[in-house]
């Protein structure tokens, strides 16, 4: 096990280049089970989350190769085999392989996924779609099973607005008899990623990225060549991390377009901001001023968003209040700010931040991914030495972190932890 270590304090300044996007890679790999030929996709992070789902499309039979960029998946031989637990429960979208495998074979027994722990994530609307396509699905102690004798399209409203559940509906429908609409249909970027993949595959899909999809079934799926988009999520971190510790920072490989409502939120507080085509530059904010934020569904401010930009708030001069809708637990990077000196409060499903503070480094631990990013960027902030604990959740979602803070001045590494500090981890 190991911890990261930040000497904090000193200017951040030069380029970062952001890599493919976690949530469109996790679902795009379990995707390519419904070709009947070799998938190359482009660009991935080389992330656990992206290891792990490797190693369970070769458990199910596909040949698999990644060479922490580019992978080849060859889903000829794949079966229908159950995976009912195990690896499964290292990430939230191994719940992707029951849409695919269930589009692909009629049937799948999946585990019911893990992923960051933000308060109850129900899977009931991922469920409702599979059922509407024809699907018999029962939860036998812990694990999905679900059976078909043929999937048959169907009119599905979404009852919550869900990224996963749009996703897991289109995989499951693309080789179903006849049409599907899903109405009330999530809009994030990674949902058009996905759709973009499935039709080169062969798929007839329209109105990904709106609020209704329409998809009408074909009969097989082959193999293509795709790029992934870039990870916005990362690429915010990275702009939040630039208006933190930064002198100039220019964010490399973006869409920034997908970044609209950071943009805004990030020029409301005075943080002077450039954007290209591809990138976007941070540049150095004299004083910032304290803003509130709400999380919402795409093109609303994104929840994942939200704890690392608490981080930055706690530099902000007045009081900032952060609230997010979307998840009732995502505020457990907030005990360990306070550790760093940070002046927060939690109430209900909202945080208050009063500022400005200068953080001091401490031992803290991620609770999950995005409190990792949160704890990296007021380490970066703060007046000596932070170690973080947790790098399990952080190595998850940020492909070679260390390497590429090294790249904009910073002082971070990784270490291994004493037998004693492992001890210590496990009673908190
Ligand atoms: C792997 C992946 O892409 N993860 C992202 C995905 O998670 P995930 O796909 O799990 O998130 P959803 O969009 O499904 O969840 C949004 C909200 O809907 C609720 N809900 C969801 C499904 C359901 O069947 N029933 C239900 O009630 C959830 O509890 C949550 O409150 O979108 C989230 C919201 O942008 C992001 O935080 C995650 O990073
Ligand atoms: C919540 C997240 O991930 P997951 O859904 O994979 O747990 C995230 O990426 O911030």
């Amino acid at each position: 096990m190991e911890k990261l270590k930040i000497a904090g304090g000193y200017p951040l300044k030069g380029t970062i280049k952001v890599s493919g996007a976690k949530n469109s890679a996790v679902a795009l790999i379990p995707a390519t089970i419904l070709a009947e030929s070799p998938v190359t996709i482009e660009g991935l992070p080389d992330i656990s989350d992206v290891a792990t789902l490797k190693v369970l499309l070769e458990e199910i039979g596909g040949t698999v190769t990644f060479d922490g960029d580019d992978m080849v998946v060859d889903p000829t031989k794949m079966v229908s085999m159950p995976l009912p637990n195990g690896k499964v429960k290292k990430l939230r979208a191994s719940y992707y392989l029951m849409g695919a495998m269930l589009g692909r074979f009629n049937k799948a027994v999946i585990g019911l996924p893990g992923g960051c722990h933000l308060g109850p994530r129900p899977i009931d609307q991922h469920i409702k779609g599979f059922e509407a396509l024809g699907a018999k699905v029962t939860n036998e102690q812990g694990a999905i099973y679900l059976r078909a004798d043929e999937l048959r399209g169907a009119r599905i409203y979404l009852d919550v607005v869900s990224v996963g559940a749009t996703i897991n509906i289109m995989l499951a429908a693309v080789r179903a008899k006849g049409k599907t609409v899903i109405e009330n249909a999530a809009k994030e970027p990674e949902i058009i990623d996905v759709a973009t993949l499935l039709t080169n595959m062969g798929a007839k899909i329209k109105g990904a990225g709106t609020d209704v999809i329409r998809i009408e079934g074909v009969e097989t799926l082959n193999g293509c060549r795709h790029t992934i988009i870039p990870d916005r999520i990362e690429a915010g971190t990275f702009m939040l991390l630039g208006a933190a510790a930064g002198e100039g920072v220019l964010i490399d490989n973006v869409i920034p377009h997908h970044l609209e409502s950071l943009t805004a939120k990030l020029r409301e507080m005075g943080v002077p901001i450039e954007v290209g085509d591809e990138h976007i530059f941070i540049g150095k904010g004299e004083v910032l001023k304290a803003v509130d934020v709400k999380t919402l569904v795409y093109p609303g401010f994104p929840t994942d968003l939200q704890q690392p930009f608490t981080s930055l708030l706690t530099k902000a001069e007045g009081s900032s209040v952060v609230t997010d809708t979307i998840y009732s637990a995502r505020f457990k990077h907030i005990d360990e700010l306070r550790r760093m000196n940070a002046n927060i409060k939690v109430e209900g499903r909202s945080a208050i931040i009063n500022g400005p503070v200068t953080l001091q480094g401490a031992k803290v631990k991620a609770s999950d991914l995005r409190a990792g990013a949160a704890l990296v960027i007021a380490g970066l902030m703060a007046e000596g030495m932070t170690e973080v604990t947790g790098l399990e959740h952080i190595d998850r979602g940020y492909s070679n972190l260390v390497e590429k803070l090294e790249g904009l001045g910073a002082t971070i590494w990784r270490e291994k932890m004493t037998e004693e500090e492992m001890e210590q981890q496990k009673s908190l």
